[in-house]
């Protein structure tokens, strides 16, 4: 029997974290053959610096070689363009969805194959059984969400290691061996990679945020003004002005060519049904029953689900407040993530 075959070989993304360093050392001492990937995604002023020196460190650690690719135009094109552009348009984006499908698991994937590698690995909080994902074990770290737009055919190459581990627990083990221990000090990332304040404070170098506008309630009555509509998401309730008003009121709408928002009281928020566009689903399924979150770390309500030429129209069974246009709605049978799609109207 051929023996050369048997050691199947293993692409780590490898952003200088403790998570993926504990991830590559994790693969490797499974056996498998572990090469490491650097990716520059954003152009974020001295980040690659100090990341690509992190990772570096961690693939000598492991005793792996690291590869760095320049991904910065891909990542430009499709993900920071869409960022700016969706928050223009008066909708809320969710720029790490379209990075996991388009870089960590779309460019990554292509770099594995010219590098003759079975598997793709990161040390993202989720499972996968090759068919479907599924949320982490750890739920305080969960990030199954932000993947929901990965395309089906990659998931039988995935390996995540740390999908049934406890984010505490890697720091401990990271911390407790000589060499890892920096990884375990150093902080940790920040929820979008490449927004180092705020996000008004990152859009203000592309478009005009600060720009007053009027408020208008439900029934198109001017009553205050804004600082811009882009400061605002649908639900939020602060940083505008409602004459007389004594309760607190939301934002319900935004109006990016008028440069408006709408508000109104917490339950003209309520939300019962939302149709949602460019799908990806991991069932095939025309017509369900389950449950779908509409924003990250929400609870996942039952909705019933009906799938017409690439839209779904989704009934939920209970109201959801607060539900924003752009954003990512991702359907969960229990802790099974069976797809979802990006809300277009609600
Ligand atoms: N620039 C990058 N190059 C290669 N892989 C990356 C890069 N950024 C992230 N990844 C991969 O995606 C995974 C999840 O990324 P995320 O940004 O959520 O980081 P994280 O949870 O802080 O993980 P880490 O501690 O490894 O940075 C990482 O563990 C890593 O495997």
């Amino acid at each position: 029997m051929k023996k050369e075959n048997l050691v199947k070989k293993v692409l780590v993304g490898m952003s200088g974290g403790v998570d993926s360093t504990v991830s590559a050392l994790l693969l490797k001492e499974q056996g498998y053959d572990v090469e490491g990937l650097y990716m520059k995604l954003h152009s974020k002023p001295g980040y690659h610096e100090i990341n690509q020196a992190r990772a570096q460190k961690a693939a000598d650690f492991v005793g792996i070689k690291l590869h760095v690719l320049d991904l910065q135009d891909t990542f430009n094109r499709e993900v920071f363009q869409p960022f700016i552009d969706t928050y223009a348009e008066g909708k809320t984006p969710n720029p790490c969805a379209l990075c996991n499908r388009s870089l960590k698991f779309g460019e990554m994937v292509k770099f594995a194959d010219k590098i003759g590698a079975d598997y793709i690995a990161t040390g993202h909080y989720i499972k996968t059984d090759g068919k479907y994902f599924y949320e982490a074990d750890d739920d305080t770290k969960d990030q199954s969400y932000f993947l929901f737009y990965v395309d089906r055919t990659i998931l039988p190459r995935l390996l995540f290691p740390l999908g049934e581990r406890k984010k505490s627990d890697i720091k401990k083990l990271a911390a407790s061996i000589e060499g890892l221990e920096s990884f375990a000090s150093q902080g940790e990332s920040s929820e979008i990679c490449f927004v180092d304040t705020t996000y008004t404070d990152l859009l203000k170098d592309y478009v005009e945020v600060d720009k007053m506008g009027e408020v208008l309630d439900k029934d198109g009555n001017v009553v205050g003004e804004h600082k811009g509509y882009m400061h605002y998401t649908i639900g939020k309730r602060k940083g505008f002005t409602v004459r007389g008003a004594h309760d607190p009121h939301y934002v319900l709408s935004i109006d990016a060519e008028k440069n408006r928002i709408v508000v109104g009281k917490k339950e003209d928020l309520a939300c019962s049904s939302v149709v949602l566009n460019n799908l990806n689903l991991y069932t095939d399924e025309k017509e369900f029953d389950t449950t779908v979150k509409l924003r990250y770390r929400t609870r996942a309500v039952p909705c019933h689900v009906k799938v017409k030429e690439n839209k779904a129209y989704v009934t939920l069974k209970e109201s959801v407040f607060g539900v924003a246009t752009g954003q990512a709605a991702v359907f969960y049978d229990d802790k099974k993530l069976i797809g979802g799609g990006w809300i277009e109207e609600n």
